[in-house]
């Protein structure tokens, strides 16, 4: 028998009710006869098991649905299944039996003999169950599940080498007008340029004459692109650049070109994952996925039952199992996930609440991705930190700077993650809560890259994403559109046309000086503050009384009487009012 190292066998159980898991190590070689005697079992959780591993210098760590998967829920299963999985293919040899629970239970070298029971008890006191185990909050990422996610998904380690396929509606209300599928086109192979070690190589677009067909495209279409497929060896996967595949449509195209085919949602999703920094935005991400996950995984019960002739319960044992599995995985998951944005949440609430005490005025700047939000905020503040990239989706966490205006007053901008088309609306509502502090912004800065030949239909896709934020009105009337990027635009360029209220290159600082006044203007305004210049007494309370309550921007002295300062103050509505009734009216 070939010898296998560094197995971990993990059994994942209901008892008493919890969901536990338990792992064994096989060191040299593995075989079904001795599986029960060779076992070292704990009951631990997830991840202080993971950790152990690493400690040991476990590296070829694989674990559940990819190795092993055992489903011994006593009271529902009338066996298990041991599956040995194909990952082990090659490398190691795979098996796979199947098992009643009752042997595991009572045999011999059963897996719950009474001293097991109790061992199992004491663990699940100490540390916590699965469902609930927290005890390395920083840590969600499950390799158990990033397995199954690279099946279901078929996402290999060295990419894809891809045809991107653009369809386009040509007639009907369904026709984009704002667009064109070139641009469209352009788009979806930038996004995919955005993968690292995803390429394309074959690109095409393709009239419809709706996105609703059972198989997206008519017959000829088919063929044609299950032709180049076939002659284009190089070909790994297909990109079908529309927001997102029916399960019906992804089945059958997947069927017809035998290769895995993505929409837009999932190369966004794949995109943010690979750029995502902060936890918060790794966890929304992480939250993103699992809607679309459970829809494949509902798409592949639904194809099995379509070839089975059948329903469901025709697939059989093995692969009930794995669907049950993956749902309950994505079940646990979704509840851990949840629970840990709130968390993080919370935390972040507490931020913004001192930042709302410390009264400084928020300005969130938004715009199409690419657009040029951090180049601006860069050029605006000065922060060299500041990682401009020409990529799309290069900011993916919510990051807040602070800025002076020309009043003095300081204010904070807030970095955005960039928008963009025909991504569906929960994905985006994923991200609400990334921007709940674009929301709670005093002010918004649209940044359109006027340069771009689609800017138009950009700035248009900014514009509805923003109504379907349901920003207060208030904040609506308080948008300032800035056109950036002048530095590249053609000469003879009509200005007027663009549409913007400011006009700037956060390259060049064109236009900048412009910008800050404006934004100055509209601080003041939303925020309810005036800019004042007021007379007062040297030395007098007033002067300490403004010092402590509003902000003081300039100093000078009365050129009429030298006893007086003029200060230059912004201050709100509710403190001058405060000043008036304490200095003026006395
Ligand atoms: N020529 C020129 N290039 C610019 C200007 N502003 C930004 N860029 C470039 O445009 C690219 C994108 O800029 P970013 O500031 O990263 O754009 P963003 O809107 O933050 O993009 P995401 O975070 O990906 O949504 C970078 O390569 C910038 O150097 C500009 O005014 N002129
Ligand atoms: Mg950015």
């Amino acid at each position: 028998m070939r010898p296998l190292h560094n197995i971990v066998i993990c059994l994942q159980y209901k008892f008493l009710n919890r969901n536990l898991l338990s792992f064994h190590r096989y060191d040299r070689h593995f075989s079904l006869d001795n599986c029960c005697t060779r076992k070292k079992m704990e009951a631990v959780n997830f991840v202080t098991f993971q950790r152990e591993l690493k400690i040991q210098g476990y590296r070829r760590f694989t674990n559940i649905s990819s190795l092993t998967s055992v489903n011994a829920s006593f009271s529902k299963m009338k066996y298990t299944s041991f599956n040995t999985g194909t990952e082990l293919s090659g490398q190691y040899k795979t098996s796979s039996i199947s098992c009643p629970t009752s042997y595991m239970r009572t045999g011999s070298q059963g897996f719950f003999s009474g001293k097991h029971i109790l061992k199992y008890q004491k663990n699940v006191k100490d540390t916590d169950n699965f469902d609930e185990c927290d005890d390395e909050p920083e840590d969600f990422e499950d390799e158990e599940y990033g397995d199954m996610v690279k099946r279901v998904l078929h996402l290999p380690e060295m990419g894809h080498q891809v045809l991107v396929v653009q369809p386009y509606v040509k007639w009907g209300s369904a026709k984009k007008r704002s667009t064109t599928p070139e641009l469209q086109l352009a788009e979806a192979v930038a996004l995919i340029g955005t993968l690292q070690r995803w390429k394309v190589v074959d690109k095409v677009k393709i009239a419809l004459y709706s996105l609703g067909k059972k198989s997206l495209f008519g017959t000829g279409n088919l063929e044609m692109l299950k032709k180049r497929i076939c002659k284009d060896k190089q070909i790994t996967a297909v990109f079908i650049s529309t927001d997102i595949l029916r399960g019906i449509q992804h089945r059958e195209l997947e069927e017809v070109f035998g290769v895995p085919v993505y929409d837009r949602y999932m190369v966004v999703i794949q995109i943010f994952r690979e750029h995502a920094i902060t936890k918060e935005a790794k966890l929304q991400i992480a939250m993103a996925e699992i809607p679309y996950l459970r829809m494949r995984i509902k798409g592949l019960v639904e194809g099995a039952a379509d070839h089975h002739g059948g329903g469901v319960s025709s697939i059989g044992g093995a692969g009930e199992t794995h669907i049950e599995i993956r749902r309950r995985l994505l079940n646990t998951r979704e509840m851990k996930l949840k629970r840990m944005l709130e968390k993080v949440r919370n935390q972040r609430t507490l931020l913004r609440n001192r930042r709302q005490r410390l009264e400084y005025p928020v300005i969130a700047v938004v715009g199409y991705t690419n657009a040029g939000k951090t180049s601006l905020i860069k050029a605006l503040t000065g922060e060299r930190e500041l990682e401009p990239k020409d990529h799309l989706f290069a900011t993916l966490d919510v990051t807040v700077h602070a800025g002076i205006l020309p009043s003095r007053l300081k204010v904070l901008y807030v970095d955005t993650v960039g928008f963009i088309s025909d991504i569906p609306s929960n994905l985006i509502e994923s991200f609400v809560a990334t921007l709940e502090d674009a929301m709670l912004a005093d002010v918004v800065v649209h940044v359109c890259d006027v340069s771009h030949p689609d800017y138009r239909a950009q700035a248009e896709t900014v514009t509805s994403t923003l109504r379907s934020l349901h920003l207060s009105s208030h904040l609506l009337d308080n948008i300032l559109v800035v056109g950036n990027k002048t530095d590249l635009l053609p000469e003879g360029t009509e200005i007027e046309d663009l549409n913007c209220d400011v006009l700037v290159s956060s390259v060049t600082n064109q236009g900048l000086d412009d910008l800050v006044m404006q934004l100055n203007k509209t601080v003041l305004k939303a925020t309810g503050r005036h800019a004042l210049n007021v007379r007062v007494l040297m030395g007098g309370e007033e002067v300490r009384w403004l010092y402590k309550n509003a902000a003081v921007t300039e100093v000078t002295a009365d050129s009429r009487d030298s006893q007086y300062l003029v200060l230059k103050v912004v201050i709100s509505e509710a403190q001058l009012r405060k000043f008036q009734h304490n200095f003026i009216k006395r």
